[in-house]
């Protein structure tokens, strides 16, 4: 019997588990602050990137590549490439492609196809502002994660997201959080994606979703506090699930040397830790 895990919340969760680690590692590969050595090579995204996995793998529980920074330098066959490179060395490891599409359900369907069909992803990041039928494309892929935009970790993000929708005072974030649990999740692989940035609000989602997982980007170069982002979204005596805390400038550029995979290795240790400590401190 193979008993591999084979949806994405089943992945997370033995990830979780096997690999100690709620820190997921951003591929955000920026020309300008690639080292030297990467610089101008066809292949050049691609090694960086796959060095940056080799040295960080045994202490993550997801990868998640950003496609604007592959599709900006017409590197979307380096993303296919890496991809497929993580998904044959490191099939423990879900893979979140980051691309936040949201589109009418004809065109969501060719985007659902792109995410998990072209690149092979396990998850992807959607925009919900235009709707359900906007979202279901992607639930029909069975087992595919499906991870809805809810509190996003930027400043602007308060300009929608927290206009009152109901006569409650009900913020829109909030009301995305119920639509996401309580509808949306038809195929039992939706998440959302909450910043690290907002720890009140975090806790005001999970306080909604019950142990749905929570993609939290906005540690590292950010400035989100670790402690507080745990303590927000923890799922009660469940020490070290339920999160997927993102960090990928602060990884992927600790040092611009020779030494790049080495000093990532070093901080996404240090970050790991920190989660962990945070994790058993608030459980
Ligand atoms: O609310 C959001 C949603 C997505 N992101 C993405 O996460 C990483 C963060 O990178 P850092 O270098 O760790 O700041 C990046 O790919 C964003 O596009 C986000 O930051 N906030």
């Amino acid at each position: 019997m193979n008993s591999s895990p084979n949806t994405f919340t089943q992945q997370l969760q033995s990830a979780w588990a096997s690999q100690g680690s709620m820190l997921c590692v951003g591929f955000d590969p920026d020309p300008k602050r690639l080292p030297t050595t990467f610089q101008g090579k066809p292949e050049g995204i691609y090694e960086f990137c796959r060095e940056i996995a080799d040295a960080t793998a045994d202490t993550v529980c997801a990868f998640k590549p950003q496609f604007a920074y592959f599709a900006s330098q017409r590197a979307e066959a380096q993303l296919e490439k890496l991809v497929r490179y993580l998904k044959d060395k490191y099939p423990h490891i879900p893979v979140i492609l980051d691309s936040k599409r949201g589109d009418i359900g004809s065109t969501a369907d060719h985007y659902a196809l792109e995410a998990f069909e072209r690149y092979g992803a396990d998850a992807v990041t959607v925009n919900p502002y235009m709707g359900f039928d906007t979202i279901e494309p992607y639930l029909k892929h069975a087992g595919k994660g499906v991870i809805v935009l809810c509190r996003t970790s930027n400043p602007g993000g308060s300009d929608l997201q927290f206009l009152n929708v109901s006569p409650n005072g009900e913020p829109l974030y909030l009301h995305v959080a119920k639509l996401a649990a309580q509808q949306w999740n038809k195929s039992g692989q939706v998440s959302l994606v909450v910043g690290a940035t907002f720890p009140e609000e975090i806790a005001k989602v999970r306080a909604i979703v019950g142990e749905m997982p929570l993609l939290i980007p906005g540690i590292g170069a950010q400035g989100g506090d670790i402690d507080a982002t745990v303590k927000a979204g923890r799922i009660p005596n469940k020490p070290s699930t339920g999160m997927i805390i993102n960090s990928s400038r602060a990884i992927l550029y600790a040092s611009s040397g020779n030494d790049f995979a080495e000093r990532a290795r070093q901080v996404a240790i240090t970050t790991r830790d920190a989660l962990r400590a945070a994790s058993n401190k608030s459980n």
